[in-house]
C-alpha cells in the first residue's frame, strides 16, 4: 500500500523494559499496547522470552522490548534469558526501568541499576509503578531517593493495573525517541509467532493453577496450529505441557483429568478471546528431565537467544 504520509515530526525507536520480577513490567506492557503479550501471573520469574509489542501513534511509533526479570541460576534457560537481557538494553534508544513503589528501592533493583543501566549509555526513564498501593505523600520521597541512585532523565509514578499517568508515561519517553519514519507496519502488534503466542497462554493458566516448584518445570510446545477441515472458523490446536519430574505431571493432569481439563477449559476461552474463532484444543503431557538443559528442546521452544 503506498502511503504519501508527510513524516516530518514524526518518531520511532526502541524501548528497553528492564526491572526486576514481579514489579508489573508485563502489565504494563499490555496496558500500553492493548493486547495481551506477555503473560501476566502473580508469582515472579514468568516472562522468558524477549517479547516485542509496538505502539502506533499519530505522530510516534513506539516498539517495546519486554526483558525478562534479572534471574539467578546457571542453567542454560537463565544464560539465555540474561543475554536477551543484555541484548535487549543494547539495541534499545531508551531504557524503561520499572520499579514498585510499594516495595521502595531494593538490593536487586539496584543490581539492575549496577549491571546495565551503569554499563550502557542510554537515556533512563524511570515508571514507579503500583502507586495505587502507597500513599501519595510516598511518592516524592522515592523520587528524590531515585534521583541519588542513578541519573534518570525522568521519573513517573503510575500504575499499570489502575491505568493511572500511562498516557503521560508515552508522552515521556516519546521524547526520548529518535526522528525517524514508522519502522513497522501498522497492523502490527508484535512479532511473536502465532504457535510461541499459544504457548505462552497455556503456560500462563498452568502458572496460575498450580504451586511452590510446579510451575517453573513447565514449558509448553504448540505442536500444530490448523484449520478444521469443513469449519475454517475453527482453529484445533495440538501441545504439549513438558514437565521435569513424573510427580509433576500428575499434579498437571489432576485427579482423573480434572486439572488438565481446567487448564485446557481456561486456556481454549483466552484463545477464542484473541483469536476470534472457536478452538480445539488438545493438551498432553509429558516428562522430560532437565528439559531447561536440553538446548534442542529450547530451540523448538522458542528460546532462540541461545547461541
Ligand atoms: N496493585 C498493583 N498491582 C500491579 C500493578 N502492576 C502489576 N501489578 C501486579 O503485580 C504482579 C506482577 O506483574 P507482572 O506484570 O507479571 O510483573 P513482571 O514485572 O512482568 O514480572 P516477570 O514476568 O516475573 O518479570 C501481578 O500480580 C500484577 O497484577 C499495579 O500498578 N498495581
Amino acid at each position: 500500500m503506498e502511503n504519501f504520509q508527510n513524516y516530518e515530526n514524526f518518531r520511532a525507536g526502541f524501548v528497553a523494559i528492564v526491572g526486576r520480577p514481579n514489579v508489573g513490567k508485563s502489565t504494563l506492557l499490555n496496558n500500553i499496547i492493548g493486547t495481551k503479550l506477555s503473560i501476566v501471573s502473580p508469582r515472579p520469574q514468568t516472562t522468558r522470552m524477549r517479547i516485542l509489542g509496538v505502539k502506533h501513534l499519530p505522530d510516534a511509533q513506539i516498539i517495546f522490548l519486554d526483558t525478562p526479570g534479572v534471574q539467578k541460576g546457571g542453567d542454560l534457560l537463565t544464560k539465555s534469558v540474561m543475554e536477551s537481557v543484555v541484548s535487549g538494553i543494547e539495541s534499545a534508544d531508551v531504557i524503561l526501568m520499572v520499579i514498585d513503589a510499594e516495595a521502595g528501592w531494593t538490593k536487586e533493583d539496584k543490581e539492575i541499576v549496577e549491571n546495565y543501566l551503569k554499563k550502557v549509555n542510554k537515556p533512563a526513564i524511570l515508571a514507579i509503578n503500583k502507586i495505587d498501593k502507597i500513599k501519595r505523600d510516598l511518592v516524592l520521597p522515592l523520587i528524590e531517593e531515585s534521583t541519588k541512585i542513578y541519573d534518570f532523565k525522568e521519573f513517573v509514578p503510575i500504575s499499570a493495573i489502575k491505568n493511572l499517568n500511562i498516557d503521560e508515561l508515552i508522552e515521556t519517553i516519546k521524547k526520548y525517541l529518535p526522528e525517524s519514519p514508522p519502522l513497522y507496519p501498522e497492523d502490527q502488534i508484535t512479532d511473536l509467532p502465532l504457535k510461541f503466542y499459544i504457548a505462552e497462554i497455556i503456560r500462563e493458566k498452568v502458572f496460575l493453577n498450580t504451586r511452590q516448584e510446579v510451575p517453573y518445570s513447565v514449558a509448553v510446545e504448540v505442536e500444530s496450529i490448523k484449520e478444521g477441515e469443513k469449519n475454517k472458523n475453527l482453529l484445533i490446536i495440538d501441545a504439549v505441557i513438558y514437565v521435569e519430574k513424573e510427580n509433576h505431571k500428575g499434579i498437571i493432569i489432576g485427579k482423573q483429568g480434572q486439572m488438565l481439563k481446567k487448564i485446557g477449559m481456561q486456556a481454549r476461552e483466552e484463545l477464542e478471546f484473541l483469536l476470534g474463532k472457536k478452538v480445539h484444543l488438545n493438551l498432553y503431557v509429558k516428562v522430560k528431565e532437565r528439559w531447561k538443559e536440553d538446548l534442542p528442546l529450547l530451540r523448538e521452544l522458542g528460546y532462540n537467544q541461545i547461541s
